[in-house]
């Protein structure tokens, strides 16, 4: 069974109303990567490639903290810090309006346990401009079985110490 929004909503901090949805909660973007260099996987251990973080542009008056992309794959980190709880597992869909705008956000599985402020692939086919701050996604949560909880190596990941 999927959660109610204001369920997911306890679990994600820091939100306003307007995130809140009758499903899930819109998370919101904090920074875009461009990667500079490659990565590497192996049957043991994984390394990710050094990325560049890129710098917004005052578009218009009231628009001072735009990115503006090209078409290309951008890591892009998400504003809030997620939390999933025990007997969950957590996935996030792309807002359908980045689809509308020939844009894709691919995401993998959020695991019981996970804390942090995660990433996932913008995929971009036409220009866009995203705002800072601008809602791009949403975290839903499945009731789920689960055998321990997550301990990797992105556990706690682009959260302030005093926020942890
Ligand atoms: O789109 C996603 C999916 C997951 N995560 C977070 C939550 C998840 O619990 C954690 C680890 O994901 P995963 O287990 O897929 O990573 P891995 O590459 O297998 O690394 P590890 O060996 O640390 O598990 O990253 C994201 O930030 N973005």
């Amino acid at each position: 069974m999927f959660e109610s929004g204001p369920f997911v909503a306890e679990h994600v901090s820091e939100t306003d109303d307007e995130q809140v949805q009758p499903n899930g909660v819109d998370l919101t973007l904090e920074a875009v990567y461009e990667q500079r260099e490659p990565g590497r996987i192996g049957q043991d251990g994984k390394q990710i490639g050094d990325r560049q973080r890129l710098e917004t542009q005052q578009v218009a008056d009231d628009a001072p903290e735009t990115y503006y992309l090209t078409p290309g794959g951008y890591v892009v980190q998400y504003a809030e810090t997620v939390r999933i709880p025990d007997g969950h597992v957590g996935y996030i869909y792309p807002r359908s309006s980045l689809l509308r705008n020939s844009c894709m956000l691919n995401t993998a599985v959020w695991d019981a346990g996970y804390e942090g402020k995660g990433e996932g692939l913008l995929q971009v086919h036409h220009d866009i401009e995203l705002e800072r701050g601008a809602r791009i996604a949403q975290l839903v949560l499945a009731e789920a079985d689960h055998d321990g909880t997550y301990d990797g190596s992105y556990q706690g990941e682009n959260v302030a110490l005093d926020e942890f």
